[in-house]
C-alpha cells in the first residue's frame, strides 16, 4: 500500500504540491488527472524521492521512503521522457537493469519485446518516439516492481498500440498483483482502466472518485421542456449543456430520486444518457475542463 500524507513542495515561490494526501491499495490502478502544471509529475517524482518534499510523508508497505531508502526499491517510475536512455544499446540497458534490479526477468523482457512487436534496433535512439516510450514501459515491467508509476504512458503511441498497452496493464494488475499509478490528461483512457481517480488542481488534491461506484452515485439525463427548465430543479442538478429547451443534466444521488425530481417538473420528455467521467469532472469543477 502507498500512503501519502500532507505532501507539500515549493519551487521558489511556485507551489507544486500543497498538502496532498491519498492512499493506493495493492493490486489496483489509480489515475491522477489534472491540467498542465497541476503537480502530477512532481507528485510521482516525490513517491520515488527524485523530488524531495518540503513537508509530508510517503509510506510504502508501511515504510517511510525518506527514512528507509530501501522501501522505494519496490517502486518504479517511468518518466514521459526517455532521453536519458537514448545512447545505449538494448544490450547495455538490459545489463544495467539486471545489475540494478534484483528481480529483473530477462525472459519476460524478451517476451514483452515480442508481444509489442518491437523492431530490432542497435540503439534506443533509433526507435520512434512511441517505441521509445513503449521500450521504457517494457523495461519497467520486466523489472517486476510492486508499484509502477507511469507519467503520460500513452503519449506518442498509435491507437492500436495504446489498446494493446491498456490490455497489458489490466493483465499485469490481475496476474501479478501489481499496483499502477498513471498520471495523464486522457480521462477517456482511464475510464476503462482505473479503479480510482485522483483529481489535481494547482498542486492540491481536489477530488477522489472510486470508479466502481460512479454509475450508482451519478446519472446523466437529457430533458426537454415546453419552455425552460423550472428554477426549482436548478438547485438539485448540474447543467452540463443547454441547447434551447433541451438540457443535459447531471444528478448526484440515486436513479429513482433523480427520476422523481425530473418528473415533478413535468418535462415534455426525458431519458437517461450514458455517463462519462468527463461529465462528472466538468460538473464538479465548476464547468472547467480537465482534459485538454
Ligand atoms: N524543477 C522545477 N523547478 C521549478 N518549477 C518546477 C519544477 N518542477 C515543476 N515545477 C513547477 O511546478 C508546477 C507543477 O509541475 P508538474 O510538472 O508537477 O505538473 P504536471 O501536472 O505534471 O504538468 P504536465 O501535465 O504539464 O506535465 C508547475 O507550475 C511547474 O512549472
Amino acid at each position: 500500500m502507498i500512503e501519502v500524507r500532507g505532501l507539500s513542495k515549493k519551487f521558489g515561490n511556485k507551489t507544486a504540491l500543497n498538502n496532498v494526501s491519498f492512499s493506493v491499495g495493492k493490486g489496483s490502478i489509480t489515475g491522477i488527472v489534472g491540467r498542465n502544471g497541476a503537480g502530477k509529475t512532481t507528485l510521482l517524482k516525490a513517491l520515488v524521492t527524485i523530488v524531495d518534499p518540503d513537508e509530508g510523508t510517503v509510506m510504502i508497505n508501511d515504510q517511510d521512503i525518506f527514512r528507509e531508502p530501501k522501501a522505494k526499491n519496490k517502486v518504479m517510475y517511468v518518466s514521459d521522457s526517455v532521453e536519458a536512455l537514448k545512447n545505449y544499446s538494448i544490450q547495455q540497458i538490459t545489463s544495467l537493469y539486471r545489475d540494478v534490479y534484483d528481480q529483473f526477468d530477462e525472459a519476460y523482457f524478451q517476451e514483452l519485446l515480442e508481444r509489442f512487436k518491437m523492431p530490432k534496433v542497435k540503439k534506443i535512439k533509433n526507435y520512434s518516439k512511441g517505441r521509445k516510450a513503449l521500450f521504457s514501459l517494457i523495461l519497467a515491467f520486466a523489472s517486476k516492481p510492486e508499484y509502477v508509476l507511469l507519467d503520460e504512458p500513452t503519449d506518442g503511441l498509435d491507437v492500436i498500440v495504446k489498446k494493446e498497452l491498456m490490455r497489458f496493464l489490466v493483465d499485469e494488475v490481475s496476474k501479478e498483483e501489481m499496483t499502477i499509478i498513471i498520471a495523464t490528461h486522457r480521462l477517456d483512457e482511464l475510464e476503462t482502466l482505473a479503479d480510482q481517480i485522483l483529481v489535481m488542481k494547482d498542486g492540491t488534491m481536489k477530488e477522489t472518485f472510486q470508479l466502481h461506484s460512479l454509475q450508482e452515485d451519478y446519472q446523466k439525463w437529457q430533458v426537454v421542456y415546453q419552455e425552460s427548465m423550472p428554477e426549482a430543479l436548478k438547485a438539485d442538478v448540474h447543467i452540463l449543456n443547454q441547447t434551447g429547451r433541451v438540457y443535459s443534466l447531471l444528478f448526484e444521488g440515486e436513479q429513482e430520486e433523480g427520476k422523481a425530481k425530473i418528473e415533478a417538473t413535468e418535462p415534455l420528455l426525458y431519458e437517461a444518457l450514458p455517463l462519462s467521467l468527463e461529465d462528472i469532472f466538468v460538473a464538479k469543477l465548476g464547468g472547467e475542463q480537465i482534459a485538454e
